[in-house]
Protein backbone atom coordinates (compact mmCIF):
# COMPACT_ATOMS: atom_id res chain seq x y z
CA UNK A 1 0.00 0.00 0.00
CA UNK A 2 0.98 3.60 -0.93
CA UNK A 3 2.38 6.09 1.94
CA UNK A 4 -0.40 8.39 1.15
CA UNK A 5 -3.23 5.81 1.30
CA UNK A 6 -1.79 4.10 4.93
CA UNK A 7 -1.34 7.79 6.46
CA UNK A 8 -5.37 8.13 5.80
CA UNK A 9 -5.35 5.92 9.10
CA UNK A 10 -5.04 6.54 12.28
CA UNK A 11 -5.52 2.86 13.75
CA UNK A 12 -4.36 -0.46 11.77
CA UNK A 13 -5.33 -3.61 13.39
CA UNK A 14 -4.37 -6.36 11.75
CA UNK A 15 -4.52 -10.88 11.96
CA UNK A 16 -4.89 -9.43 15.86
CA UNK A 17 -4.74 -12.92 18.21
CA UNK A 18 -5.21 -12.62 21.86
CA UNK A 19 -4.57 -15.36 24.49
CA UNK A 20 -5.70 -15.67 27.99
CA UNK A 21 -3.42 -17.98 30.13
CA UNK A 22 -4.38 -19.36 33.56
CA UNK A 23 -3.11 -22.06 35.64
CA UNK A 24 -5.67 -24.71 33.80
CA UNK A 25 -5.43 -23.46 30.38
CA UNK A 26 -4.87 -21.04 27.64
CA UNK A 27 -8.01 -19.22 26.28
CA UNK A 28 -8.00 -17.74 22.92
CA UNK A 29 -10.13 -14.17 23.49
CA UNK A 30 -9.33 -12.65 19.59
CA UNK A 31 -9.00 -14.56 16.37
CA UNK A 32 -7.39 -12.46 13.51
CA UNK A 33 -9.12 -9.26 14.40
CA UNK A 34 -8.26 -6.51 11.50
CA UNK A 35 -9.80 -3.11 11.95
CA UNK A 36 -9.19 0.42 10.03
CA UNK A 37 -10.10 3.66 11.90
CA UNK A 38 -9.42 6.70 9.53
CA UNK A 39 -7.87 10.18 10.88
CA UNK A 40 -11.00 12.06 12.10
CA UNK A 41 -13.36 8.58 12.20
CA UNK A 42 -15.27 6.95 14.86
CA UNK A 43 -15.87 3.46 14.64
CA UNK A 44 -18.58 1.99 16.91
CA UNK A 45 -18.04 -1.94 18.13
CA UNK A 46 -20.87 -3.39 18.74
CA UNK A 47 -21.38 -7.35 20.01
CA UNK A 48 -22.52 -10.03 22.89
CA UNK A 49 -21.02 -9.75 26.06
CA UNK A 50 -17.74 -11.74 26.41
CA UNK A 51 -16.89 -11.89 22.72
CA UNK A 52 -13.72 -9.30 23.25
CA UNK A 53 -14.35 -5.82 22.75
CA UNK A 54 -12.95 -5.15 26.20
CA UNK A 55 -9.83 -6.87 25.04
CA UNK A 56 -9.73 -5.22 22.02
CA UNK A 57 -9.73 -2.05 23.39
CA UNK A 58 -7.09 -2.88 25.70
CA UNK A 59 -4.60 -3.99 23.41
CA UNK A 60 -5.03 -0.36 21.54
CA UNK A 61 -4.97 1.41 24.74
CA UNK A 62 -1.25 -1.03 25.34
CA UNK A 63 -2.87 -2.41 28.74
CA UNK A 64 -2.72 -5.25 27.10
CA UNK A 65 0.95 -5.76 25.09
CA UNK A 66 1.42 -9.71 24.52
CA UNK A 67 -0.48 -10.36 20.92
CA UNK A 68 0.18 -11.62 17.81
CA UNK A 69 -0.65 -9.84 14.58
CA UNK A 70 -0.45 -5.52 13.99
CA UNK A 71 -1.46 -2.74 15.89
CA UNK A 72 -0.37 0.84 14.51
CA UNK A 73 -1.20 3.93 15.66
CA UNK A 74 -0.41 6.93 13.52
CA UNK A 75 2.07 4.03 11.56
CA UNK A 76 3.96 3.11 14.94
CA UNK A 77 2.85 0.10 16.44
CA UNK A 78 0.96 1.15 19.20
CA UNK A 79 2.72 2.35 22.61
CA UNK A 80 1.32 4.17 25.39
CA UNK A 81 4.95 6.03 26.36
CA UNK A 82 4.64 7.45 22.92
CA UNK A 83 1.10 8.19 21.84
CA UNK A 84 -1.55 9.98 23.49
CA UNK A 85 -4.24 7.21 24.47
CA UNK A 86 -7.55 8.79 25.96
CA UNK A 87 -9.73 5.86 27.52
CA UNK A 88 -13.29 6.31 29.23
CA UNK A 89 -14.73 3.61 31.18
CA UNK A 90 -18.04 2.73 32.79
CA UNK A 91 -17.07 3.41 35.64
CA UNK A 92 -15.63 7.02 35.21
CA UNK A 93 -12.50 6.60 37.08
CA UNK A 94 -12.22 9.25 39.06
CA UNK A 95 -10.11 9.88 42.18
CA UNK A 96 -12.56 10.14 44.93
CA UNK A 97 -10.07 12.47 46.71
CA UNK A 98 -9.89 14.99 44.21
CA UNK A 99 -11.86 17.81 43.34
CA UNK A 100 -13.34 17.78 39.53
CA UNK A 101 -11.06 20.36 38.28
CA UNK A 102 -8.22 18.17 39.45
CA UNK A 103 -9.99 14.97 38.26
CA UNK A 104 -10.16 16.43 35.08
CA UNK A 105 -6.09 17.37 34.83
CA UNK A 106 -5.12 13.83 35.52
CA UNK A 107 -4.86 12.63 31.88
CA UNK A 108 -3.14 15.59 30.67
CA UNK A 109 -0.65 15.33 34.07
CA UNK A 110 0.44 11.56 33.40
CA UNK A 111 1.82 12.93 29.89
CA UNK A 112 3.22 16.39 31.19
CA UNK A 113 5.16 16.92 34.04
CA UNK A 114 4.28 20.77 34.30
CA UNK A 115 0.85 21.85 33.45
CA UNK A 116 1.01 25.51 32.48
CA UNK A 117 -1.37 28.44 31.98
CA UNK A 118 -2.72 27.55 29.15
CA UNK A 119 -3.04 24.33 29.84
CA UNK A 120 -5.27 24.75 32.49
CA UNK A 121 -7.25 27.60 30.19
CA UNK A 122 -8.10 24.77 28.00
CA UNK A 123 -9.07 22.95 31.04
CA UNK A 124 -11.29 25.47 32.19
CA UNK A 125 -12.98 25.84 28.58
CA UNK A 126 -13.71 22.07 28.33
CA UNK A 127 -15.28 21.60 31.33
CA UNK A 128 -17.62 24.79 30.90
CA UNK A 129 -18.38 23.62 26.99
CA UNK A 130 -19.55 19.80 29.42
CA UNK A 131 -21.71 21.99 31.42
CA UNK A 132 -19.52 21.69 34.75
CA UNK A 133 -18.15 25.16 35.19
CA UNK A 134 -20.27 25.69 38.81
CA UNK A 135 -18.81 22.49 40.16
CA UNK A 136 -14.89 22.62 39.67
CA UNK A 137 -14.57 22.48 43.59
CA UNK A 138 -16.76 19.77 44.44
CA UNK A 139 -15.69 15.60 44.98
CA UNK A 140 -16.87 12.84 42.92
CA UNK A 141 -19.32 11.34 45.48
CA UNK A 142 -21.26 15.00 45.33
CA UNK A 143 -21.97 14.32 41.86
CA UNK A 144 -24.63 12.91 39.70
CA UNK A 145 -23.39 9.80 37.42
CA UNK A 146 -23.60 12.21 34.53
CA UNK A 147 -21.82 14.75 36.22
CA UNK A 148 -18.96 12.05 36.29
CA UNK A 149 -19.16 10.75 33.16
CA UNK A 150 -18.40 14.39 31.64
CA UNK A 151 -15.49 14.65 33.91
CA UNK A 152 -13.95 11.42 32.43
CA UNK A 153 -15.06 12.96 29.18
CA UNK A 154 -13.93 16.54 29.62
CA UNK A 155 -10.13 14.74 31.31
CA UNK A 156 -9.73 13.05 27.52
CA UNK A 157 -10.70 15.73 25.84
CA UNK A 158 -8.06 17.70 27.76
CA UNK A 159 -5.55 15.55 27.00
CA UNK A 160 -5.74 16.17 23.67
CA UNK A 161 -5.55 12.11 22.82
CA UNK A 162 -4.06 11.30 19.58
CA UNK A 163 -6.84 7.94 20.09
CA UNK A 164 -9.56 8.28 21.86
CA UNK A 165 -11.10 4.62 23.27
CA UNK A 166 -14.63 4.64 24.84
CA UNK A 167 -15.60 1.15 26.89
CA UNK A 168 -19.37 1.61 26.88
CA UNK A 169 -18.90 5.08 28.82
CA UNK A 170 -22.88 5.47 28.89
CA UNK A 171 -23.75 2.41 29.45
CA UNK A 172 -24.69 2.80 33.81
CA UNK A 173 -26.82 6.08 33.08
CA UNK A 174 -30.09 6.38 32.78
CA UNK A 175 -32.10 6.64 29.57
CA UNK A 176 -32.48 10.62 28.69
CA UNK A 177 -28.68 11.24 30.58
CA UNK A 178 -27.15 8.74 28.00
CA UNK A 179 -28.94 10.76 25.20
CA UNK A 180 -27.63 14.26 26.18
CA UNK A 181 -24.09 12.62 26.45
CA UNK A 182 -24.43 11.12 23.55
CA UNK A 183 -25.01 14.20 22.24
CA UNK A 184 -22.11 15.82 24.54
CA UNK A 185 -19.50 13.90 23.43
CA UNK A 186 -20.59 14.96 19.48
CA UNK A 187 -20.10 17.64 20.19
CA UNK A 188 -17.32 18.21 21.98
CA UNK A 189 -15.58 15.49 19.30
CA UNK A 190 -16.52 17.61 16.76
CA UNK A 191 -13.82 20.14 17.50
CA UNK A 192 -11.24 17.85 17.59
CA UNK A 193 -11.98 15.23 15.65
CA UNK A 194 -10.34 12.70 17.42
CA UNK A 195 -9.91 8.95 15.76
CA UNK A 196 -11.97 7.01 17.86
CA UNK A 197 -13.20 3.51 19.11
CA UNK A 198 -16.89 3.78 20.66
CA UNK A 199 -17.56 0.19 22.39
CA UNK A 200 -21.37 -0.36 22.88
CA UNK A 201 -23.97 -2.52 23.40
CA UNK A 202 -26.93 -1.03 21.93
CA UNK A 203 -27.56 -0.76 18.58
CA UNK A 204 -29.38 2.76 18.88
CA UNK A 205 -25.96 4.06 20.39
CA UNK A 206 -23.64 2.47 17.82
CA UNK A 207 -25.87 4.23 14.79
CA UNK A 208 -25.81 7.47 16.72
CA UNK A 209 -22.40 8.02 17.13
CA UNK A 210 -20.42 5.60 15.02
CA UNK A 211 -19.40 6.69 11.76
CA UNK A 212 -18.86 2.72 10.70
CA UNK A 213 -19.89 0.35 12.91
CA UNK A 214 -18.26 -2.62 13.30
CA UNK A 215 -19.74 -6.35 14.39
CA UNK A 216 -18.33 -8.64 17.09
CA UNK A 217 -19.11 -12.13 17.47
CA UNK A 218 -17.17 -14.67 19.82
CA UNK A 219 -15.46 -15.76 21.95
CA UNK A 220 -12.99 -15.82 20.17
CA UNK A 221 -13.97 -12.54 18.93
CA UNK A 222 -13.67 -11.76 15.62
CA UNK A 223 -15.01 -8.83 13.15
CA UNK A 224 -17.45 -10.03 11.13
CA UNK A 225 -18.53 -7.00 9.10
CA UNK A 226 -17.77 -3.47 9.12
CA UNK A 227 -20.99 -0.83 7.69
CA UNK A 228 -20.84 2.55 6.77
CA UNK A 229 -23.60 4.17 8.81
CA UNK A 230 -25.51 6.65 7.21
CA UNK A 231 -27.80 8.02 10.43
CA UNK A 232 -24.44 9.06 12.09
CA UNK A 233 -25.05 11.82 14.47
CA UNK A 234 -28.75 11.85 13.27
CA UNK A 235 -31.59 11.16 16.14
CA UNK A 236 -35.19 12.11 14.19
CA UNK A 237 -35.06 8.91 11.54
CA UNK A 238 -36.36 6.58 13.81
CA UNK A 239 -39.45 6.16 11.91
CA UNK A 240 -37.67 5.28 8.57
CA UNK A 241 -37.48 1.72 7.19
CA UNK A 242 -34.09 2.25 6.40
CA UNK A 243 -33.38 2.55 9.73
CA UNK A 244 -34.97 -0.07 10.96
CA UNK A 245 -33.87 -2.31 8.32
CA UNK A 246 -30.51 -2.06 9.48
CA UNK A 247 -30.89 -2.22 12.86
CA UNK A 248 -32.48 -5.18 12.47
CA UNK A 249 -29.44 -6.76 9.86
CA UNK A 250 -27.00 -5.53 12.97
CA UNK A 251 -29.21 -7.25 15.47
CA UNK A 252 -28.98 -10.61 13.69
CA UNK A 253 -24.73 -10.16 12.95
CA UNK A 254 -24.60 -9.47 16.43
CA UNK A 255 -26.51 -12.88 17.18
CA UNK A 256 -25.03 -14.75 14.53
CA UNK A 257 -27.74 -14.93 11.98
CA UNK A 258 -25.95 -14.09 8.62
CA UNK A 259 -28.54 -14.22 5.13
N1 LIG B 1 -8.09 -12.05 32.50
C1 LIG B 1 -8.77 -12.97 31.85
N2 LIG B 1 -8.45 -14.28 31.92
C2 LIG B 1 -9.12 -15.22 31.22
N3 LIG B 1 -10.17 -14.93 30.39
C3 LIG B 1 -10.54 -13.65 30.29
C4 LIG B 1 -9.87 -12.59 30.99
N4 LIG B 1 -10.47 -11.40 30.67
C5 LIG B 1 -11.46 -11.72 29.82
N5 LIG B 1 -11.51 -13.05 29.59
C6 LIG B 1 -12.44 -13.73 28.68
O1 LIG B 1 -12.19 -13.24 27.36
C7 LIG B 1 -13.40 -13.05 26.65
C8 LIG B 1 -13.49 -11.61 26.17
O2 LIG B 1 -13.64 -10.74 27.30
P1 LIG B 1 -13.96 -9.19 27.10
O3 LIG B 1 -14.02 -8.58 28.45
O4 LIG B 1 -12.99 -8.64 26.15
O5 LIG B 1 -15.41 -9.26 26.45
P2 LIG B 1 -16.47 -8.09 26.17
O6 LIG B 1 -16.97 -8.29 24.78
O7 LIG B 1 -15.85 -6.77 26.48
O8 LIG B 1 -17.60 -8.45 27.22
P3 LIG B 1 -18.71 -7.48 27.91
O9 LIG B 1 -19.55 -6.95 26.78
O10 LIG B 1 -19.48 -8.42 28.78
O11 LIG B 1 -17.97 -6.43 28.67
C9 LIG B 1 -14.53 -13.43 27.58
O12 LIG B 1 -15.01 -14.69 27.21
C10 LIG B 1 -13.90 -13.43 28.96
O13 LIG B 1 -14.47 -14.42 29.79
Amino acid sequence: MSKAKRALYMIRVRNLEVFYNSSRRKFRALAGVNMDVEKGGIIAVIGPSGCGKTTLLYVLAGIINEFEGEVLIDNAPVDPRKHRIGLVLQDYGLLPWKRVFENALLGLKVKKKVINKKDKEYAEYVLTRVGLSGLLKRYPGELSGGQRQRVAIARVFIMKPDILLMDEPFSALDAITREEMQDLFLDVWKSDSVSTVFVTHSTEEAMYVGKKIAVMTGPPGRIVTIMDNPFFGIREVKDSDLYFSMKLKLKELIKGIQK
